[in-house]
C-alpha cells in the first residue's frame, strides 16, 4: 500500500505526546495508527489535529455492534479524511455490508479477525476450536464476500490470504524486532518476515514509542525491510 509499510500505534490519551511522537518518527515510517485509547480521549477533533503531521492515518476503532449501529458510526466519522478505519469482522457479514455502505469514499475498510493478542488456547476458551489460522481464514473470506478492503491479522496467515486475495490489504500488528518485548502480543513475527510473508502494513507500536529515541527505533526497523 505505500512506499514505507511501517504505521506506528500511537496508544497514549496525550495529544501533545502523540504528536511530538508522530513528528519524530515521520521521516522514517509510512502512517500513523489511532487507537481508542487516543479518540477516546482526543475525538475526532484530536485526529485532525495528527493530520497536521502530514501522513496517512490509521484509525483503529475496531468497532462491533449491530448493522445499524455501525454504519451510524461510520457516518459519523466520515467527516474525518483518514487512510484506513476497520470494524471486527466478528460482526457478522450483515455488519460489513452495512459498514461498507456508509463509509467515507476513498477510506479503506477493513476488518479484524483474530486478534494477535490470542492464541489457540485463548480461542478454545471462547469455543473456537483448532488453529487460529482457520478461523482468520473463516472471517477473512466473510470480508472479502461482504465488499471490504482488508482485513486485520497476524504474519502467520497472510501468506495464504495474500495468496487468494491478491488486491486485499492486510494489516499486520503483532510485531516484534528480533529479541524485543512480547508484551500483550501471541502471534508475533518480526517486520522483514511479516513483510515477506504478504503484510502491505506493519502495525508497530511499544517497539517504537517505548524506545528511549523512538525515532532512532523506527529508523532501525525500516532499515531491516
Ligand atoms: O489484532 C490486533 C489488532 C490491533 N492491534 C493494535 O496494534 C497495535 C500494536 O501495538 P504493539 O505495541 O506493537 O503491540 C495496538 O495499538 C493494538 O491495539 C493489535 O495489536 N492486534
Amino acid at each position: 500500500m505505500a512506499a514505507n509499510p511501517i504505521y506506528v500505534g500511537l496508544d497514549t490519551p496525550d495529544l501533545a505526546r502523540a504528536q511530538a511522537l508522530g513528528r519524530a518518527v515521520a521521516p522514517h515510517v509510512g502512517g500513523l495508527k489511532l487507537g481508542m485509547e487516543f479518540f477516546m480521549a482526543n475525538g475526532p477533533e484530536g485526529v485532525r489535529r495528527m493530520a497536521d503531521v502530514g501522513l496517512p492515518l490509521f484509525l483503529d476503532l475496531k468497532l462491533h455492534d449491530i448493522p445499524n449501529t455501525v454504519a451510524g458510526a461510520l457516518k459519523s466519522l466520515s467527516v474525518l479524511d483518514v487512510a484506513i478505519v476497520n470494524v471486527h469482522a466478528g460482526g457478522g457479514l450483515a455488519m460489513m455490508q452495512a459498514a461498507r455502505a456508509a463509509c467515507r469514499p476513498g477510506t479503506k475498510l477493513i476488518a479484524v479477525t483474530v486478534l494477535t493478542s490470542l492464541d489457540e488456547a485463548d480461542l478454545c476458551t471462547m469455543g473456537v476450536f483448532g488453529d487460529p489460522a482457520a478461523q482468520v481464514h473463516r472471517l477473512a473470506v466473510l470480508t472479502r464476500e461482504a465488499g471490504l478492503d482488508g482485513v486485520v491479522c497476524s504474519a502467520h496467515e497472510v501468506a495464504r490470504l495474500s495468496g487468494e486475495w491478491p488486491a486485499g490489504l492486510f494489516v499486520v500488528p503483532g510485531i516484534r524486532p528480533a529479541g524485543a518485548d512480547i508484551g500483550d502480543q501471541k502471534r508475533i513475527m518480526t517486520p522483514r518476515e511479516a513483510l515477506d510473508a504478504g503484510a502491505g502494513v506493519l502495525v508497530i507500536g511499544r517497539p517504537i514509542t517505548a524506545a528511549a529515541d523512538p525515532a532512532a527505533a523506527a529508523e532501525a526497523i525500516a532499515a531491516t525491510l
